[in-house]
C-alpha cells in the first residue's frame, strides 16, 4: 500500500464531544493513515477511545496508527508512532511484526531519519513546518531541510506542523508523502467541513 496522502492526527482537546463525529467525517473525505493522539495518560480511555477508531477505520479502509505506545498498538494489531523519547524503535518492530507501520519523529534532523531508516522504520515524519496551535514549542522545520530528505531517505515522509489547506502545496511540491494535520483538519467548524477539508488536502497530491 503506498503512504500518500492526509494523515490525520487526532487531538482529545479539540475533538471534545465530537471525537467520533469528526474522526468519521475526515475518514469519509479520504484518509491515508489516522493517528490517535491522546496525551492524558488515561490508559483505561486510551485502548477505549483507540479501539473505537479501529472499528471506524476498518470500516473505511484506513491505516490506524496509535501515536507513543507500542503496547497499545500490539493489542490492537496496529501500527505506532514514536518520537525521539517514546521508546525504541527496533523493540517496536520486534514488537509489531514486519508488517506494521511504524513511523518515527525526525524534527529537523536527516541523522536521525537515517538512524530511524536502519532501524526499521516505515516512514520518517519531520516538522514543525508553520506555527501550531496544537504544539507550539516543536522545533522548526525548513523546506530546505525537506528537500535534503527527498533527495536522501529514501522512505515515505511525513510532514507535521501547522499545516492547513492554504499551506500544504508547497510541502507536496517538495516531496512531502503524508501530510500530518490535526487543526488544519478538525478544527472545522461542522462534520461537512472537515470532509471538505479531508478531500482538499486529497486532492493536492492529484495535480503534484
Ligand atoms: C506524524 C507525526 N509526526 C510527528 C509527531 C510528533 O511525535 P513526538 O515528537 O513524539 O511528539 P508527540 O506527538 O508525542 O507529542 C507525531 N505525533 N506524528
Ligand atoms: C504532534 C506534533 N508534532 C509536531 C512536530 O513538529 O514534531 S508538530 C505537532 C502538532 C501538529 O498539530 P497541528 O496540525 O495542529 O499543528
Ligand atoms: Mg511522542
Amino acid at each position: 500500500m503506498k503512504l500518500r496522502g492526509l494523515y490525520a492526527v487526532t487531538d482529545s482537546q479539540l475533538l471534545a464531544g465530537k471525537f467520533l463525529s469528526y474522526v468519521e467525517a475526515a475518514l469519509e473525505g479520504g484518509v491515508t493513515l489516522l493517528q490517535y493522539r491522546d496525551k492524558s495518560g488515561d490508559e483505561t480511555k486510551r485502548l477505549r477511545e483507540a479501539s473505537a477508531l479501529l472499528k471506524l477505520c476498518e470500516r473505511y479502509k484506513t491505516r490506524l496508527i496509535i501515536n507513543d505506545d507500542a503496547e497499545v498498538a500490539a493489542r490492537l494489531g496496529v501500527g505506532v508512532h514514536l518520537g525521539q523519547t517514546d521508546g525504541s524503535l527496533p523493540d517496536a518492530r520486534a514488537l509489531l511484526g514486519h508488517k506494521a507501520i511504524v513511523g518515527a519523529t525526525c524534527h529537523a534532523q536527516l541523522e536521525l531519519a537515517d538512524k530511524a531508516k536502519a532501524d526499521g522504520a516505515t516512514y520518517v515524519a519531520f516538522g514543525r513546518f508553520f506555527n501550531s496551535n496544537t504544539k507550539p514549542g516543536a522545533p522548526t522545520c525548513s523546506l530546505d531541510l525537506l528537500d535534503q530528505a527527498r533527495k536522501r531517505i529514501h522512505l515515505p515522509i511525513a510532514v507535521i506542523g501547522g499545516i492547513t489547506l492554504e499551506n500544504a502545496a508547497p510541502l507536496v511540491a517538495h516531496g512531502a508523502d503524508l501530510l500530518a494535520v490535526v487543526h488544519g483538519l478538525f478544527g472545522a467548524d461542522s462534520t461537512q467541513e472537515v470532509t471538505r477539508r479531508a478531500r482538499a488536502f486529497n486532492d493536492l497530491f492529484k495535480s503534484a
